[in-house]
C-alpha cells in the first residue's frame, strides 16, 4: 500500500444512473463489428464453401457435355470427373461446417465471457432496475440464438450468394432468353422475401423480450414460492407466469405466421419458374436455338440455386430472431458499469480523521424522479456526520428513513447525488473502490448466502483462511458447539439463496464471514433481527470485543444493541435529526424516546 495522503480536493460530480434509452434493433454494422475477432476463421470457412461451389458449379456443364456428346454410353472421363467433383465437394462442405461450427460455439463462449464480466460490475443502480430472470435469458438464449446465425448464417448466405452468380454467369452462357425469364421471376422473389423478412424483424425481438419477461416472472415466482403458496396465490401467480408465455405465444404464432407465407410464396415461386423454363426451353430446342445438354445443364444450374433463394426465406426470418437476440446483448453490454477515475489511489488516510465523514450528502435513487413526488422524495437530505475511528456508531431511525441507503452510498453501490463522502479524510470517489470494500466488513440485512457450502461463504471474505480459522470464526458466533463440529459444518451446503439455513444462522454465518475478513471497518446492518436473545448476546459480546479495535457502525432496532454505542445517530425521513449517546438522545430527541420506549422495533 502506498502512503501517499491524498488531500481532499473537488471531486468530480456524481456519474448520472438516469435509465437509458432503450438502444434502437441491431443490425449488420453491429453484427459485423462483433465477428470481426473472427474474421479469418470465417474467411476460411468462406474459402472452403466457396471451393466446394466452384466444384459444384462445374458439374452442369460436365452432364450437358455428357449428352450432347453421348453415343452409346457415357464416356469413363465424365463419371470420373463428376465423382471426384461430388467427393471433393462434399469433403469441403463438411469442413466449411466443421470451422463455422466451431466458430460458432467460439463466439458464443466469448459473448457470455464479456456479458458476465460486464454484468458482474454494471452499477447496482442499474442491476436494480433490471429483471435478474431476464438478464439470465439474455446470457443464455439469446446468445445462443445469435451465435448460430451470425457465424454460419452470414457466411452460408455470403456463399450461396456466390453461388447464384456464377450460376446465373454460366446460365447466361448458355442461354440468354432462359436466363432473362429465371432473372425476372427470380427478382420479383428476392423483393417479396426482403419485404416480408424486414417485417419479421420487430417480432423476432418481441418475441426474444417476452421470453426474458417470462424468465423473470418465474425465477422471481421460484424465489418466493413459500410465499406464494402461503398465501394461497399459487391458482394467481401460475396464471400470471402462463401470461407471460401466452406473450411469447402470440409472438411466436406472429413470426410463424409470416414464415408460412414465406415459404409457400418461395416454394410456390420457384415452381412456376421450373415449369416455365422447361416449356420456354422446350420451344427453343425444338428451334434449334439450344441443345438437349445445354437444356439439362441450365435446368442443373436453376436447381442449385433454387435452393439458397428457398433458404433466403427462412435465414431472412432466422435473422429476425438473431438480431432480436442481439439487440438485447447490445443493451446489457450498454449498461454503465462501475468504473473507477484515472486519478484514483490507495491511500493510508490522513491521520485524525474520522474513518466516514459525509458532508451535506443527499441522495436520490436513480430512476426516482421529481414527477413523482411520492416516491421521488429522496432517500437521503443534507446528511452531515462523522464515524469516528475505532468506535461503534449505531444508526437508528423508522422504517424507511434511509439507514440502509447510507450503508449503501459508504459501500459505493451509489454515488450521491450531491455531497462529499470522506473515508478517513480522503474522498472515496478519489479512491479504488476494490480497496474501499477491501477496507470494510459488510453484514447485509437480508444476510443472503452465495449457493455453496458454508466454507465457501466463508471464504468470501477471507480467501486465504485455513479451515481452522473458518471453523474457529464458526464456534464465534454460536453456529456449532465444538471446533470439531464447527469444521464438519464447512462442508455443509447452504442452498439456494441459503434457503437450507435459518434466518438467524443465515445471519450468523454473515456475521462469520466479517469476523474473517478482519477489516478495519464493519457495517452491520439489522444483524440481530432473526435471532434469539441468547444469540442476540453473541454478537453483541463480539461488537463489544470489537470495539476499539474496529470502526463499526451498526443498523440495529434493537435498544441492547444500541445502548452500547458510543455514539447514536438517529435518522428521520432522509434527515439526521439527532446525535449523541443514549443518555443525551433520551432527553434531546423526542423520536429517539419514542424508539426507545417501543425497544427500538417498529
Ligand atoms: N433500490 C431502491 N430503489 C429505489 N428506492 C429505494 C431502494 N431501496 C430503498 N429505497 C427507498 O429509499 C428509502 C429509504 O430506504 P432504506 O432501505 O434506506 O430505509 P431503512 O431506514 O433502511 O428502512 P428499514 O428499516 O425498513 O430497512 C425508502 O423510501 C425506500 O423505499
Amino acid at each position: 500500500m502506498t502512503t501517499t495522503a491524498v488531500q481532499p480536493a473537488a471531486a468530480p460530480p456524481a456519474p448520472a444512473v438516469e435509465p437509458a434509452p432503450p438502444p434502437p434493433p441491431a443490425g449488420f454494422p453491429d453484427a459485423f463489428r462483433l465477428l470481426r475477432p473472427y474474421r479469418s476463421r470465417m474467411l476460411l470457412a468462406g474459402a472452403l464453401g466457396l471451393t466446394a461451389t466452384a466444384l459444384t458449379a462445374v458439374q452442369p456443364l460436365i452432364v450437358a457435355n455428357a449428352v450432347d456428346s453421348f453415343a452409346g454410353s457415357v464416356s469413363a472421363a465424365s463419371v470420373t470427373a463428376l465423382l471426384a467433383l461430388l467427393i471433393g465437394g462434399a469433403v469441403l462442405t463438411a469442413l466449411q461446417q466443421l470451422v463455422l461450427q466451431r466458430t460458432g460455439e467460439r463466439f458464443a463462449f466469448d459473448t457470455r465471457a464479456r456479458l458476465i464480466r460486464h454484468i458482474y460490475r454494471v452499477r447496482i443502480g442499474v442491476l436494480d432496475r433490471n429483471d435478474r430472470g431476464d438478464l439470465a435469458a439474455r446470457l443464455t438464449g439469446d446468445v445462443s440464438h445469435t451465435q448460430s446465425i451470425l457465424s454460419s448464417g452470414l457466411v452460408e448466405l455470403a456463399t450461396s450468394l456466390v453461388m447464384v452468380v456464377a450460376s446465373v454467369v454460366l446460365m447466361a452462357l448458355i442461354d440468354g432468353v432462359l436466363l432473362a425469364l429465371a432473372v425476372s421471376v427470380i427478382c420479383v422473389v428476392v423483393a417479396a422475401l426482403y419485404a416480408i423478412g424486414r417485417r419479421t424483424r420487430p417480432a423476432g425481438l418481441r418475441s426474444q423480450n417476452a421470453l426474458g419477461d417470462l424468465g423473470g416472472t418465474f425465477t422471481k415466482a421460484l424465489g418466493s414460492m413459500r410465499t406464494i403458496r402461503a398465501t394461497v396465490s399459487t391458482a394467481h401467480e401460475a396464471d400470471r407466469a402462463t401470461g407471460k408465455a401466452a406473450t411469447v405465444l402470440e409472438a411466436g404464432y406472429a413470426i410463424a405466421g409470416l414464415r408460412a407465407v414465406l415459404q409457400t410464396f418461395t416454394g410456390v415461386a420457384l415452381q412456376l419458374l421450373l415449369i416455365s423454363v422447361v416449356a420456354v426451353g422446350a420451344i427453343r430446342v425444338a428451334a434449334g436455338s439450344l441443345t438437349v445438354g445445354q437444356l439439362s445443364a441450365f435446368l442443373m444450374y436453376l436447381l442449385l440455386i433454387a435452393a439458397p433463394i428457398a433458404q433466403f426465406g427462412s435465414l431472412l426470418s432466422m435473422m429476425a430472431t438473431a438480431f432480436g437476440s442481439l439487440t438485447r446483448i447490445l443493451a446489457v453490454e450498454n449498461m454503465p458499469a462501475e468504473t473507477d477515475d484515472a486519478d484514483v489511489a490507495v491511500t493510508s488516510g490522513i491521520p485524525g480523521t474520522p474513518t466516514f465523514a459525509l458532508d451535506e450528502v443527499s441522495f436520490r435513487y436513480p430512476g426516482r424522479t421529481d414527477a413523482d413526488p411520492a416516491e421521488g422524495a429522496p432517500a437521503l437530505r443534507d446528511v452531515t456526520v462523522a464515524f469516528a475511528e475505532g468506535r461503534t456508531t449505531a444508526v437508528v431511525g423508522p422504517s424507511g428513513a434511509g439507514k440502509s441507503t447510507l450503508f449503501g452510498l459508504l459501500e459505493r453501490f451509489y454515488e450521491p447525488t450531491s455531497g462529499t463522502i470522506r473515508f478517513r479524510g480522503d474522498d472515496v470517489r478519489r479512491l479504488p473502490r476494490d480497496y474501499l470494500r477491501g477496507q470494510i466488513a459488510y453484514v447485509e440485512q437480508d444476510a443472503p448466502a452465495l449457493p455453496g457450502t458454508i466454507r465457501d461463504n466463508l471464504l468470501l471474505g477471507a480467501r486465504a483462511a485455513s479451515d481452522q480459522e473458518c471453523a474457529a470464526a464458526l464456534l464465534r458466533v454460536n453456529l456449532a458447539p465444538t471446533a470439531a463440529a464447527a469444521e464438519m459444518f464447512l462442508d455443509t451446503q447452504v442452498g439456494e439463496d441459503g434457503t437450507l439455513l435459518s434466518g438467524g444462522e443465515r445471519q450468523r454465518l454473515a456475521i462469520a464471514r466479517a469476523l474473517l475478513a478482519e477489516s478495519p471497518v464493519l457495517l452491520l446492518d439489522e444483524v440481530t433481527s432473526n435471532l434469539d436473545s441468547n444469540n442476540e448476546k453473541v454478537v453483541q459480546d463480539i461488537i463489544h470485543a470489537k470495539s476499539g479495535a474496529q470502526s463499526i457502525i451498526v443498523i440495529a432496532h434493537r435498544l441492547s444493541t444500541v445502548v452500547a454505542a458510543d455514539s447514536i445517530v438517529v435518522l428521520d425521513g432522509g434527515r439526521v435529526v439527532a446525535q449523541g449517546t443514549h443518555t443525551e438522545l433520551l432527553t434531546a430527541s423526542p423520536l429517539y424516546r419514542e424508539l426507545a420506549h417501543n425497544q427500538l422495533l417498529d
